[in-house]
């Protein structure tokens, strides 16, 4: 029996499975098997012996129940269902077969942009097409122009869109769509939600294939993007506390809000974990999977304010070191820095303050799960600063952490 289940791929994928279903992946109509991607990895070849550089494959957990012969709707994080994959292979951790459309897809901005090669091959059908694959600014059109007047051919440009970064690059298309119609040269644009490879050789030659599907017949591919990040103190920041209930996390957190309020030139976000528990994570109680969602929760809003150059601090106990992860990997995608404080008063000292008498509690087993008596609580081993409060003030642990922040450029 056939059955069908659900998955969200991760936006690489769903990256990916755009551009399965657009074409511009042809040959490729589906996600590679774990044996193929190694083919592609160790050859460079399809199973045919076509040429091939990157290996386009869709990763499904182990307990996902999907078995060959089954259909996977695959979804966009916000639920559209945008395709149905019918498996044929599930080994090393990936979900294998062909894709098939299901509807036309939702995009974000420069929607109207997004042309299938089969567009664009109609639009320059029996012209020469030199396709422009970009991830920058092209600051020089000279090479271009001269290399479509010598070829006599049209000039295509390929805004690689993909993560924060892809408006930015679509936008610095049609800068030079608009400077190289000027100088005459007949442009046509399509923007292509290729993520970077790894591997510059491989990158480069997955444009290639890519940009031929569109009807290049020469394919330049233009500058790498300078990145440089913004000065520390305009970046987005994440403070992140984490220790014991009743290590000082609360209490320290609020001092250095109130420090950067003091000093001014910060906006600042502080989410503390009583207020997130009473609203944000309302209804959520202490198993493993809602103290994840909680944390996720608080690393969503928090990366969101640091997305806007914010910074936002977070004091909750967060006992799990993968989700901590997760969180900081949140905070980095959107182009942030992120800043792990362990607050590592020991459980003895937490215990002898006892501020809401929650050991107490804990200790007459009459709170279950409590983090440090029975729910565990994973040392950090990334924490970017350790504060045991055990025997100062609380100025001095404010001080412990502010100071790393103007010394590291972040506040000034
Ligand atoms: N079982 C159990 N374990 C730990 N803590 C408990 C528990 N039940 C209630 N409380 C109270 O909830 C506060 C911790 O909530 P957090 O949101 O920070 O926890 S977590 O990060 O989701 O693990 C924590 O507050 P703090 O003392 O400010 O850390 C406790 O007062
Ligand atoms: N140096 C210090 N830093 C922070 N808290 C301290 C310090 N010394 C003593 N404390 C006391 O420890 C307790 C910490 O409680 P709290 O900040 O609510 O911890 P948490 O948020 O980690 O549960 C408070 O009663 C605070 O006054």
């Amino acid at each position: 029996m056939t059955a069908t289940f659900e998955w969200t791929p991760d936006a690489r994928e769903l990256a990916d499975l755009e551009l399965l279903l657009s074409g511009a992946y042809h040959p490729l109509t589906g996600f590679m098997s774990s044996a193929e991607a190694h083919a592609v990895d160790d050859h460079g070849t399809l199973a045919d012996g076509t040429r091939w550089p990157a290996p386009v494959t869709l990763s499904l957990p182990g307990d996902h129940p999907a078995a060959p012969g089954d259909r996977v709707t695959l979804r966009d994080p916000e639920g559209a269902p945008l395709a149905v994959l019918t498996v044929t292979d599930r080994s090393g951790g990936l979900a294998a077969g062909p894709v098939e459309a299901l509807g036309a897809p939702e995009h974000g901005p420069f929607a109207r942009l997004r042309l299938s090669p089969a567009e664009v091959r109609k639009e320059l059908a029996g012209r020469e097409v030199l396709a422009v694959t970009m991830r920058g600014p092209l600051d020089d059109l000279g090479e271009i122009t001269a290399t479509a007047e010598e070829l006599e051919a049209a000039v295509l440009l390929l805004p690689l869109a993909f993560g924060e970064g892809g408006p930015a690059v679509v936008r610095a298309a049609l800068k030079a769509r608009d400077r190289l119609a000027e100088s005459g040269a007949e442009t046509a644009l399509a923007v292509v939600p290729l993520a970077p490879r790894q591997e510059q050789a491989v990158d480069l030659e997955l444009r290639e294939h890519v940009a031929e599907a569109y009807g290049a017949t020469e394919h330049l591919a233009g500058p790498e993007p300078v990145t440089l990040p913004g000065p520390p103190h305009r970046r987005g920041l994440v403070v992140f506390f984490t220790g014991l209930s009743g290590s000082g996390k609360s209490t320290v957190a609020r001092g250095l809000r109130d420090a950067l309020l003091e000093r001014g030139g910060r906006t600042v976000t502080y989410l503390d974990g009583d207020v997130v528990r009473h609203l944000l994570s309302a209804g959520l109680g202490f198993s493993r999977e809602d103290r994840d969602l909680n944390i996720r929760r608080i690393g969503f809003v928090a990366a969101e304010a640091a997305r806007h150059g914010g910074l936002a601090i977070c004091a909750p106990i967060a006992p799990y070191a993968a989700t901590r992860e997760e969180v900081r990997a949140m905070v980095e995608a959107v182009g942030a820095d992120f800043l792990l404080v362990h607050v590592a008063t020991p459980l003895a000292e937490c215990e002898r303050r006892d501020r809401k008498g929650l050991y107490a509690k804990a200790r007459a087993g009459l709170i279950p799960e409590f983090t440090g008596i029975s729910a565990p609580y994973e040392e950090p081993e990334d924490a970017d600063l350790v504060v045991d409060t055990t025997a100062i003030p609380v100025e001095r642990a404010v001080d412990a952490v502010l100071d790393p922040l103007v010394q590291g450029g972040w506040v000034r």
